[in-house]
Parts: structure tokens; C-alpha cells; sequence
């Protein structure tokens, strides 16, 4: 019989003790745990969260239908566009398959991009920022600068802005529950500088629909033949509602005295997974992995996942190992954007 293959050794992650009252010792255990899946895998599955079964349902749903039913001019309308085309800024908005590059390489998913909204008075403002200040704002004028546009909404299907935008409230309120417990893992006071630098989390949220790669394995010339090329994350933590879909995402895992291998991280049922970003790893000054991941999804059906990247704000300084320069998030993530597309 040929050997099976090895279990997902992604350890779990009940968060709930820094979600609600609890015990200093509660508190000190989860934190534990935390830091040794950040340590080695560097991915994980996050249970007891904040997030009803309702709502992620929902987003899914929502997300499911944008991508296979709602009409070309639609999906036109909200395109990313470059900066200075229109109301493009280069980030936000709808990619059609083969838009998104990674490493060089076109990948094989649509998806759409929203990014934290400009606001009045936050260093994320510049004199060409969208200044969408919640609900009141919206207007899509331009031009804008890189990353300094308005996000945008579907019109279909409908209620997808309002189901999403609650969305954000829940994940940003988890992402600050993980970083405290990730800051009381580190000591030295860093769950205070945690908190006190993604209170304005410069977050990313990426709707992606993964239409099964071609059986003959190529998509094309420039294409990497992979849904999604391996990489990091940029920021601090990623927590990601996948749809039900197995044997898509994987994760490059490293144990001691073995070579490191592709991992599948499945879906768990109410679980987010969850895995750290570039910017986590500095702060831990190395000690915690910013663990490479890529999709590959070879399935019959369309796969449906929505990440969300709870970052340092944007003019967060996140230092490095002793003799590495200071980054500003901000500009980091500027970098990446600019290379990437
Ligand atoms: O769709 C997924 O499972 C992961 C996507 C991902 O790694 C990313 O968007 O950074
Ligand atoms: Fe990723």
C-alpha cells in the first residue's frame, strides 16, 4: 500500500480568552500555543472567534455569486485601474483572471481589492487621497495616487457592501485580539506596541475566485500554471475564510531534520486559518516565520476564499533584526504593490 499521506500538522488556536473576560493564566497558555505555531508552522487554525456562521456564510455567498454571475459590464465598472487612469490607484478594484502577478507570473484567479479607506487627517492622506470617510463618501472622482483611491463595491449582488463592510469591523477587531495575545507572547512590552500600531491598520481584504486550473497544466505564456504563486504576506497577520474546497492551498513547511515539503492547509469547519505576515516576522525579530504559501487548485469546482490582511498603520516603524533598518509599513507595502502589478 502506498503511505498516506502525513496529517496537516497545523496546531489550533482557541482565541477566545482575548476575545472576552478571562484569566490571566487562560490568557498565558493561548499565547504560548500561539507563539510555537508562529515559531514553526507560522500557519495556523483560529477557533471560538468572533465571527457568526451567518455572516461568513454570507460574505462567501456574496463573493461566490459577484464572480459567476454578475454581468462583464459590472465587473468593468469596478476594474483596478492604474494610477492616473481615471479613477485608478493602481490597487483597489476588480482583476480579471491573469491580472495578478506574483513573482513575474500571471495567476490564475479574479478577485477584487479594498484597502483601508483614506481618511481625513491619518497619514495615510495625501493631497491625492480618495478620502472616502465611511458610508458619507464614495465618490470616485480621481486621479489619485498609488494606493490613495475610494474602494469599490459591487452594485451585485445586492447588500454585498453592507454584509462586507460589517465584515471588516469583525476582522479588525479579531486582528486586534491576535496581536495582543502575539504581543504578551514576546513580552517586553510589545503588546502595547502591537495595539498601539495597528489601531489604524492600513488592512487589505481580497475577495478571489479560483476557477480550476487547466488540466494540461498550462495557462499560457507569462503564467506560472498555479492559482496563486508562492509567497509571504506582507504585513502582520492573515486571516482567511476559505470556502469548503480542499487540496487548494498549501503551505511550505520546514520541520527540524527533514526537508521542508508542500503542506495542504484545508478548510476546518468554523475555523479561520490564519498565518503571519513579513512585518509579524521583523517584530519577532526573526523568531517567528513569515511562511511562504501558494494555491494550487486542481479541483473540478470554483473556489472562493477572502483573506484578510490585519496590518501595522500605515506609518507604523517596524524594526528588524539588530543591525536591519527600521521599515515603514507604508511604504513596504508600496513597494510590493508597485512590483507587483
Ligand atoms: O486563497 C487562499 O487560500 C490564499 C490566498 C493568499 O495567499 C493571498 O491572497 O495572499
Ligand atoms: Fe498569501
Amino acid at each position: 500500500m502506498p503511505p498516506s499521506p502525513p496529517a496537516s500538522p497545523l496546531p489550533t488556536i482557541d482565541i477566545s480568552p482575548f476575545l472576552h473576560p478571562s484569566t490571566p493564566s487562560r490568557l498565558h497558555s493561548t499565547s504560548a500555543s500561539l507563539s510555537a505555531a508562529c515559531t514553526n508552522p507560522g500557519f495556523f487554525y483560529l477557533t471560538n472567534h468572533n465571527l457568526s456562521r451567518a455572516l461568513t456564510s454570507r460574505v462567501l455567498a456574496l463573493a461566490r455569486a459577484f464572480f459567476l454571475h454578475a454581468p462583464a459590464a459590472e465587473k468593468e465598472r469596478i476594474r483596478r485601474l492604474g494610477v492616473g487612469v481615471g479613477t485608478g490607484d493602481g490597487a483597489r478594484g476588480y482583476q480579471v483572471v491573469g491580472d495578478n502577478v506574483t513573482e513575474g507570473k500571471r495567476d490564475w484567479h479574479e478577485a477584487i481589492d479594498w484597502y483601508r479607506p483614506v481618511r481625513e487627517g491619518e497619514p495615510f492622506e495625501s493631497a491625492g487621497g480618495g478620502r472616502e470617510d465611511g458610508r458619507a463618501g464614495g465618490g470616485r472622482e480621481g486621479p489619485y495616487e498609488l494606493l490613495k483611491g475610494v474602494n469599490a463595491w459591487p452594485a451585485y449582488p445586492e447588500g454585498f457592501r453592507e454584509v462586507y463592510e460589517e465584515y471588516v469591523e469583525k476582522m479588525s477587531e479579531l486582528g486586534t485580539a491576535v496581536v495582543k495575545a502575539m504581543g504578551l507572547a514576546l513580552g517586553h512590552g510589545m503588546e502595547e506596541v502591537f495595539v498601539g500600531n495597528t489601531r489604524r491598520s492600513a488592512w487589505v481584504m481580497r475577495a478571489i475566485g479560483y476557477p480550476p486550473l487547466p488540466e494540461d497544466g498550462t495557462t499560457g505564456k507569462d503564467e506560472g500554471g498555479v492559482s496563486c504563486g508562492a509567497h509571504s504576506d506582507y504585513g502582520c497577520v492573515t486571516l482567511l475564510l476559505a470556502d469548503e474546497t480542499a487540496g487548494a492551498l498549501q503551505a511550505w513547511v520546514e520541520s527540524e531534520g527533514e526537508e521542508g515539503r508542500w503542506v495542504d492547509v484545508d478548510p476546518m469547519d468554523g475555523a479561520l486559518v490564519v498565518n503571519i505576515g513579513d512585518m509579524m516576522s521583523r517584530w519577532s525579530g526573526g523568531k517567528w516565520k513569515a511562511t511562504r504559501h501558494r494555491v494550487l487548485h486542481r479541483g473540478g469546482g470554483y473556489r472562493v476564499s477572502v483573506p484578510f490582511f490585519f496590518e501595522p498603520d500605515w506609518d507604523a516603524g517596524v524594526p528588524g533584526k539588530e543591525g536591519e533598518e527600521e521599515v515603514i509599513y507604508g511604504k513596504y507595502l508600496e513597494g510590493k504593490v508597485k512590483g507587483n502589478f
